[in-house]
């Protein structure tokens, strides 16, 4: 029986036009799977296109080239079987909490009973029910970010797409708010591809790590992670856990070093 994959992309490139009507490839010849249920992190170094390649799954950015397939299906735009969750927590400001995590029911036209019952039910998973009628400047960073994961999971997507969402928290609330993403992620058994610059986070989280090379970027290695779950915090300090960081960071350097000499080359 061949099970089919949540996520496939197949070859896919992405280029972005300049002014001088010239264009840069951000991504070239991107092929990744991911099959149902798993933590895949997207590590790489700076600029080589991590969120480019997030946002053509999530739908919002052209692909110039190949295709992204979601449930055998190809991806050809934004939709609700898709929660994105991007790095500062994009809540209205004139909303409270429940408000801001029912919304995307309310757009679907879900009755409003059913639809708040649903809100506090999210708001109980992520661990803030008892601030449903707070609104966003009431609320830290972590809670915020706790609130949009509430939201996007709220459609019931089939997959979520995470990108940089805990880069703006302090390294504490961070570490914290790892621990819970796995949390919640064991209670919804969602898939989750996840962008990060964070080696250890990546790792900490992953079934699998997806490393890019430098731009045009595409998979350079894909390592799986097979650490025990659950993950306490205290893992980060196993050898096995250093190995990977230690392995994932030469790949990295590698590829920095490789664009050095790129850089050098064109500017000769
Ligand atoms: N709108 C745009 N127009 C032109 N070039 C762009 C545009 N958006 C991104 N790029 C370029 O595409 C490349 C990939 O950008 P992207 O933001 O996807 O990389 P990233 O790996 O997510 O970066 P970072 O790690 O710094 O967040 C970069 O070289 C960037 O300069």
């Amino acid at each position: 029986m061949t099970v089919l994959a949540k996520l496939h992309t197949d070859n896919v490139s992405i280029t972005y036009p300049l002014k001088n009507g010239e264009e840069i490839t951000a991504v070239s010849g991107f092929n990744m799977t991911v099959n149902e249920g798993e933590f895949v992190c997207i590590v790489g170094p700076s600029g080589c296109g991590k969120s480019t390649m997030l946002g053509a799954i999530a739908g919002i950015q052209h692909v110039s080239n190949g295709k992204i397939y979601l449930n055998g299906q190809p991806i050809k735009g934004t939709g609700r079987d898709r929660g994105v969750v991007f790095q500062q927590a994009s809540l209205f400001p004139w909303r409270t909490s429940l408000e801001n995590v029912v919304y995307g029911l309310e757009l679907a036209g879900v009755p409003k009973n059913e639809r708040m019952a649903k809100g506090r039910e999210l708001l109980k998973l992520v661990g803030l029910e008892a601030f449903e009628h707070h609104y966003p400047n009431q609320l830290s960073g972590g809670m915020q970010q706790r609130v949009n994961v509430a939201r996007a999971l709220a459609i019931e997507p089939s997959l979520m797409l995470l990108d940089e969402p805990l880069g703006a928290l302090d390294a504490q609330t961070r570490e914290f708010m790892q621990l819970e993403l796995l949390r919640i992620w064991k209670e919804t058994k969602q898939t989750i591809i996840f962008v990060t610059h964070d080696i250890g986070e990546a790792v900490y989280l992953s079934d699998r790590v997806v490393v890019m090379t430098a731009r045009p970027g595409t998979v350079c290695e894909t390592v799986d992670i097979h650490l025990p779950r659950p993950r306490p915090l205290e893992i980060k300090r196993s050898p096995e856990f250093l190995e990977y960081e230690k392995h994932i960071w030469g790949l990295i350097v590698s590829e920095k070093e490789r664009e050095k000499q790129r850089m050098k080359i064109i500017t000769l």
